[in-house]
């Protein structure tokens, strides 16, 4: 039978509004009703249960009021009739649910399955179960989990040895913002559906998702076609193919110049590895400026890198003249020596600059980066450091990463 789903994810990520709001009228386009796509969601899921965990018989399926919740009665109606021992474990009274999930539901309902109540689940052991299928909350969840769902994640959180498969979004974390809620679930798998969230790509939300899947359920291409993503996920091996390839009579004068600035007197460290990093992305000359007393220090075993001492920040000229990109902040400091060199440096003209660590506590403390409005500026905070550029707290920051980062690149 063909895979329903894939571990080679998509490059384009979405929020859950524009799946919420798309993903009918791409359905319809293509002759399905969402009845239809929630079938092959739970298809996709039970699938995969089949494959990875076949010998994990006794299944619990945590459910919601939702369309998450239909889909993992679609998996628990499956699982029952290919033999799987499965409890059902409802957060709300059935007779809430409606649409699609409802459906989902009286099909359980019709084939003798029997849905029990959360509490009941509080009181028994959880090593009843093999596996845990998560279908709380998908798309639709937003804030904090409530005090009874959270305290099942909870107990299910501390059963090291149980897998959870979640359906379509780990239940706790926010699709669009990769907002975690507290105590929200960890899965050992997610299985999303149609196009990729882009909350399930970034920040704490990772350690919620674990192993990502996608089940296109045959609307992926046509939703990809449709629908504008803001959202590009690069995979390492994409990155590396975007590296030019170099001519066979290539030397190093063409390959770009490198300048790391940074490396204020005990922080070395910090300047060499970033100057290493350069030489292993394929730079083809890196120089370094920092403090005097680190020269030795930084050329230490590692010859092929030009270091230079700066005493007075004048020096900088003559290699900021000849770099193709500056990177400056690692180990800088925040000393008159480290002050002096920023301060010259935003006034000095480059093409390109990154600017990291140090450097981005000084801009934090600066209203403007560079006055040359031609420079190509690359910022590489992490959420401390872009909640000290926004004036925010790093709670905030995490509270929604992607427009933390849209504000940064407006400032
Ligand atoms: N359309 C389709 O047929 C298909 C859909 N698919 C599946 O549907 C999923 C989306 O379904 P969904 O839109 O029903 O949202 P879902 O996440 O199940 O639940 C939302 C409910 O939770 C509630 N709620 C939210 N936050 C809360 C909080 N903090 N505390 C308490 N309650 C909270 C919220 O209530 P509200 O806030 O709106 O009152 C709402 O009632 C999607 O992820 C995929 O799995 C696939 O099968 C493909 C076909
Ligand atoms: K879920």
């Amino acid at each position: 039978m063909e895979s329903l789903y894939t571990t080679n994810l998509p490059q384009f990520a979405y929020t859950a509004e524009q799946v919420q709001n798309n993903e009918k009228q791409v359905a319809e386009q293509l002759g399905f009703d969402l009845s239809e796509v929630m079938q092959k969601a739970g298809a996709a899921v039970f699938q995969y249960i089949e494959h990875h965990y076949g010998n994990h018989r006794r299944l619990l399926i945590l459910l919601g009021k939702g369309n998450n919740a239909g889909d993992g009665y679609i998996v628990a109606y499956l699982a029952q009739q290919n033999g799987y021992q499965v409890t059902l474990v409802s957060f709300v009274d059935v007779k809430s649910l409606h649409g699609d999930a409802l459906g989902a539901y009286l099909q359980c309902q019709q084939a003798g399955l029997a849905v029990c109540q959360s509490n009941d689940l509080l009181l028994q052991e959880l090593s009843a179960f093999d596996l845990v299928v998560d279908a709380m909350f998908g798309t639709g969840f937003k804030g904090e989990l409530p005090e009874h769902f959270g305290q099942v994640c909870t107990l299910v959180n501390q059963h090291d040895n149980l897998p959870v498969i979640s359906i379509d979004v780990p239940s706790g974390v926010n699709a669009t913002s990769a907002a975690v809620a507290n105590n929200a679930i960890k899965a050992n798998v997610t299985i999303t559906f149609i196009a990729l969230k882009q909350g399930l790509l970034t920040g704490r939300a990772l350690e919620h998702v674990g192993k990502l899947v996608f089940a296109g359920l045959a609307l992926d291409e046509l939703f990809r076609d449709k629908i504008k993503s803001n959202v590009t996920r690069f995979e390492l091996s994409q990155l590396k193919k975007a590296l030019p390839n170099r001519a066979l009579a290539a030397y190093k004068n063409q390959l770009g110049h490198v300048l790391c600035i940074g490396g204020n007197k005990g922080m070395a460290g910090a300047i060499r590895l970033s100057a290493e990093a350069a030489l292993r992305s394929g730079a083809g000359l890196v120089s370094v400026a920092t403090h005097p007393d680190n020269c030795a220090a930084v050329l230490q075993g590692r010859y092929e890198l030009m270091v230079h001492g700066i005493d007075a920040e004048h020096q900088l000229l003559a290699l900021i003249n000849k770099a193709s990109v500056v990177v400056i902040g690692p180990g800088l400091g925040q000393d008159v020596w480290a002050q002096n060199i920023w301060q010259w440096m935003m006034n000095a003209q480059c093409l390109r600059l990154v600017i990291d660590a140090d450097g981005l506590n000084f801009l934090a403390k600066s209203d403007k980066c560079t006055t040359d409005n031609l420079t190509e500026r690359v910022l590489t905070p992490h959420a401390g450091e872009a909640a000290r550029l926004l004036g925010i707290s790093n709670r905030d920051v995490e509270q929604d990463r992607f427009d933390s980062a849209l504000q940064l690149s407006q400032r």
